[in-house]
């Protein structure tokens, strides 16, 4: 059995299952149950409080698990990352409030800074040789300035809406983060076995997922430059349609230039076009 810890509640536990999910993972999941297994692989998954997984995976408890990048920077830096997983993605950064005067890292020698991550602002601060005053918060740090508390936060920022309605602005990005996978430095060789094909499978979930189906119809003498626009996974597949002179072009594109390439195509005479999701993709 594989064992994986994943966050019992909160931002990463929903995303997290159903990677597991599209990974043909299906997991008994009762309510208030902090242990499941799989029917159908030898997996177990616990729940956990996010902040508790370093530690669980150091002592071997738990032998992989899902978890901010941003909380292994924090207190796990002597675990690896074995896959970087694309959801749940923030940035780690300074904010102070919305009036106040901010030229450079100068600025905050000699602040009090509220935080739940004082490892990272402690580094963050050590390396461009600041010093300030840390002050440990678990929860709700962008009140801190207006209640007197913190001259300056450093929290997780997504969307910005949090700071936003706090009257705060960010003013530094200490790192980028996403959830990852990550191993217990103690995991058995039967245990890495099974990781191996959980990982092939989380593979090609996250390749699906970047990727669309295209199929377009388009006039014979345009689908050399059709072609040259649609890579596909090897080349694009290239059907005659029942009108003469007519063909139907089907290809895999990235989804990071969807836009561009459908506008393209559309440039280069591509009618039809039809766009579908993909659910796995073994290369
Ligand atoms: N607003 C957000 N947008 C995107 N990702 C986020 C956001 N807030 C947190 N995260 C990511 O989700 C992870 C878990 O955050 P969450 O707030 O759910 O848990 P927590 O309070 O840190 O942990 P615990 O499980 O111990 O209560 C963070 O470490 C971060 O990587
Ligand atoms: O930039 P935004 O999109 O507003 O997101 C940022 C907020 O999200 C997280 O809090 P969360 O909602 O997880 O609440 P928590 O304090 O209970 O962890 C984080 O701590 C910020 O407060
Ligand atoms: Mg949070």
């Amino acid at each position: 059995m594989l064992k994986i810890a994943i966050q019992k509640s909160g931002r990463l536990n929903e995303d997290s299952l159903k990677i597991l999910k599209d990974s043909g993972i299906s997991i008994d999941n009762g309510i208030d149950q902090l242990k499941a297994s799989a029917r159908n692989f030898p997996i177990e998954v616990l729940y956990l409080r996010n902040g508790d997984i370093p530690q669980y995976l150091r002592d071997g408890v738990v032998d992989i698990a899902i978890i901010g990048e941003n909380l292994l920077v924090e207190k796990g830096q002597d675990l690896p990352i074995v896959e970087k997983l694309g959801f749940s993605k923030c940035r780690v950064c300074v904010a102070i409030p919305k009036n106040g005067v901010y030229n450079s890292i100068k600025d905050l020698e000699g602040k009090k800074i509220a935080t739940s991550y004082p490892n990272t602002v402690k580094n963050f601060l050590a390396d461009k040789g600041v010093n300030a005053d840390i002050h440990l918060i678990n929860g709700s740090v962008e009140i801190a300035p207006n209640i007197g508390l913190a001259d300056a936060i450093v929290d997780i920022v997504s969307s910005g809406s949090t700071l936003f309605k706090n009257n705060l602005k960010e003013v530094e990005e200490i790192l980028k983060s996403e959830a990852v996978l990550t191993v217990s430095p103690k995991i058995s060789k039967e245990s890495k076995e099974i990781l191996e094909k959980l990982q092939f499978r989380i593979q090609s979930v996250l390749k699906a997922r970047k990727s669309k189906y295209v199929l377009l119809n388009a006039p014979n003498d345009k689908v050399d430059n059709i072609i040259k626009i649609l890579p596909g996974m090897r080349s694009p597949t290239v059907l005659p349609l029942a009108e003469e002179g007519w063909s139907s072009i089907h290809s895999v594109i990235n989804e990071e230039t969807f836009w561009e390439v459908i506008d393209e195509l559309k440039n280069n005479g591509a009618e039809g076009i039809l766009i579908c999701p993909i659910e796995k993709m073994v290369l």
